[in-house]
């Protein structure tokens, strides 16, 4: 009994003492930075929905300046704000920072047979972003544009009827139902528009939601334990009721079924037509450049296929659903927010789509006509860059940053927020709502790691045209006919929560017809 109990005290020094050791590792080091508690080291602080963690780095950017250290658990991340630095870690250093800082509990990804294109790292990010890039190249775009145009009236016509007797209404879920409605067809072979009745929502919506970050928090905090959580998160969804297995059940229904439908069709000698959505994409999909595979972890040569699996196409599918969904949603908020309490913007906004967009139908081409518009869609994901966190980096290659040693298994995070208002790169007015700063164009920006909403480098966001496709259009519909503006219900300044992504607590708005359309 004594021996068992002293090999358990003993078991119970060791692991407090490594905690220990690892939460004061920045400190020993000469790093400054929040220290948190022992154990929890950051993570109490970062996981407060009430504010989000991009407003708690910018915090301690004030207090402990552009290069500092903190930990989760067992941790280590070196937070950066400094765009030569960030320029550094994601573009010029990228052949010793290509994996994300992901969270135990999302899996290996060298082992995972679902990785998807966020989380796969080395050669296998390569061949599934070769395989993927494809999908989101001009031509594809111009074909979905159709598609995405009908889910814009389709919205036009739940608006029109919501704010009928002039009621405001509030537009992050009139978004949110339009995001998920063009991803839905474009990604997942839904046939026809499910606005107000998609039975995804409430799972799309609580991926980023406040549940989960208690299981986010125990990846960090234990994460031997996280392979454990995560089966028991797949094989028993009832207990630990994560809505990603929901989503990624449903993705893999619908690959399955279509690859059957393949199957069955050949059999008889039916020629495939026309890829209907990404699941078609993918599954014809093959990419002549990579064929050989490296795994970093084991350091060995496997030779892999071409074209991806079933379960590797659930993979992508699922990503480009949760990834398209909320922060092309949420940047239309903002957008809409910052319209409606800069009168003067809307109204150039304005003018510029009455200008170019008179047809009924706006076509793919019109829309790089839209300069003022991307000013405006730029400057509001500037001041709101929503996926902030996105812009991580796990070091995979010891190298040094910034003169600091930046060794294997620590992250970087870049501090968005603080980048995108630091008054040396964007002038004195840095906080201030001015589309024009963005006409003069902004190649000298991009290149130097001082703009990075869509983050940058190879990993930089695979949807990006495809988002701004969606939001140009869809203003262009809302503007022609409406003019946006507050009501006693719209919160100024909005109030910004979340614990993955960050969000308004709500946007509501009057949409008041316009006389002169
Ligand atoms: C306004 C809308 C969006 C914003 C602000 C945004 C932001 C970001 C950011 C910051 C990253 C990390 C980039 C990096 O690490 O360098 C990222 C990556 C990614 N985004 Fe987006 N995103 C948006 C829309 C979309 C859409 C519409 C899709 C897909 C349909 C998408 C899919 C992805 C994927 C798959 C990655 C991982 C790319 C890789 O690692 O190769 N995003 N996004």
């Amino acid at each position: 009994m004594i021996t068992i109990s002293l090999a358990f005290l003993t078991l119970f020094v060791g692991v407090f003492s490594y905690y220990l050791w690892t939460w004061t590792y920045w400190k020993r080091r000469g790093i400054p930075g929040p220290m948190g508690y022992p154990i929890f080291g950051s993570s109490l602080e970062l996981f407060d929905s009430e504010n989000p963690p991009p407003a708690q780095l910018e915090t301690w950017t004030k207090k402990y300046g552009k290069v500092y250290g903190m930990t989760q658990g067992l941790s280590k991340t070196l937070v950066i704000s400094n765009a030569d630095l960030v320029q550094e870690v994601l573009v010029n250093q990228y052949d010793n920072f290509y994996g994300r800082n992901l969270n135990p509990i999302q899996g290996n990804p060298n082992q995972e047979k679902r990785v998807h294109l966020f989380a796969a790292q080395g050669h296998r990010w390569k061949r599934l972003r070769t395989i993927s890039s494809p999908t989101f190249s001009n031509n594809s775009l111009r074909k979905l544009k159709t598609t995405v145009e009908d889910s814009c009236v389709e919205l036009l016509r739940h608006m029109e009827e919501q704010t009928a007797g002039g009621k405001p209404i509030e537009l992050l879920n009139f978004y949110q139902e339009f995001t998920l409605d063009v991803i839905g067809r474009i990604a997942l072979g839904q046939t026809d528009t499910q606005m107000f009745k998609n039975p995804m929502l409430p799972y799309v919506r609580a991926v980023f939601g406040e549940p989960r970050k208690v299981l986010f928090m125990s990846g960090f905090l234990v994460p031997w334990i996280a392979p454990i959580l995560r089966k028991i998160m797949f094989s028993f969804p009832s207990i630990l009721k994560n809505p990603a297995v929901h989503i990624i059940r449903q993705t893999a229904d619908a690959v399955e079924k279509r690859f059957a439908q393949r199957v069955a069709d050949e059999r008889v000698g039916i020629e495939p037509g026309e890829p209907q959505d990404f699941i078609d994409l993918f599954l014809d999909a093959k990419s002549d450049d990579v064929d050989i595979q490296r795994n970093e972890e084991f350091s060995k040569t496997e030779k892999v296929t071409k074209q991806l699996t079933t379960d590797e196409v659930v993979g992508q599918c699922f990503v480009f659903l949760v990834g398209g969904f909320d922060t092309t949603a949420l940047s239309l908020s903002f957008s809409s927010y910052l319209l409606a309490t800069h009168p003067d913007v809307q109204k150039k906004l304005q003018e510029e789509v009455d200008r170019e967009c008179e047809d009924p139908e706006i076509t793919f081409d019109k829309l790089s006509k839209l300069k003022y518009m991307e000013c405006v869609i730029k400057e509001t994901l500037r001041l709101y860059p929503l996926a902030a966190l996105a812009n991580a980096r796990r070091c995979m290659r010891p190298t040094t940053i910034g003169g600091v040693e930046i060794e294997k298994g620590v992250d970087i995070l870049c501090d968005t927020w603080t980048i995108h208002k630091d008054p040396k790169i964007w002038g004195v007015d840095a906080e201030e709502f001015k589309p024009e700063r963005w006409e003069s164009g902004d190649d000298h920006i991009l290149s130097k790691g001082s703009f990075i909403s869509f983050g940058l480098g190879p990993r930089q966001c695979i949807g990006m045209r495809l988002a701004y496709m969606e939001e140009k259009l869809l203003l262009c519909h809302i503007l022609r006919k409406y003019t946006l503006k507050t009501c006693k219900k719209t919160q100024i300044p909005m109030k910004l929560v979340g614990v993955r992504t960050t969000q308004p607590e709500s946007v509501w708005m009057n949409l008041e017809p316009r006389e002169d359309n």
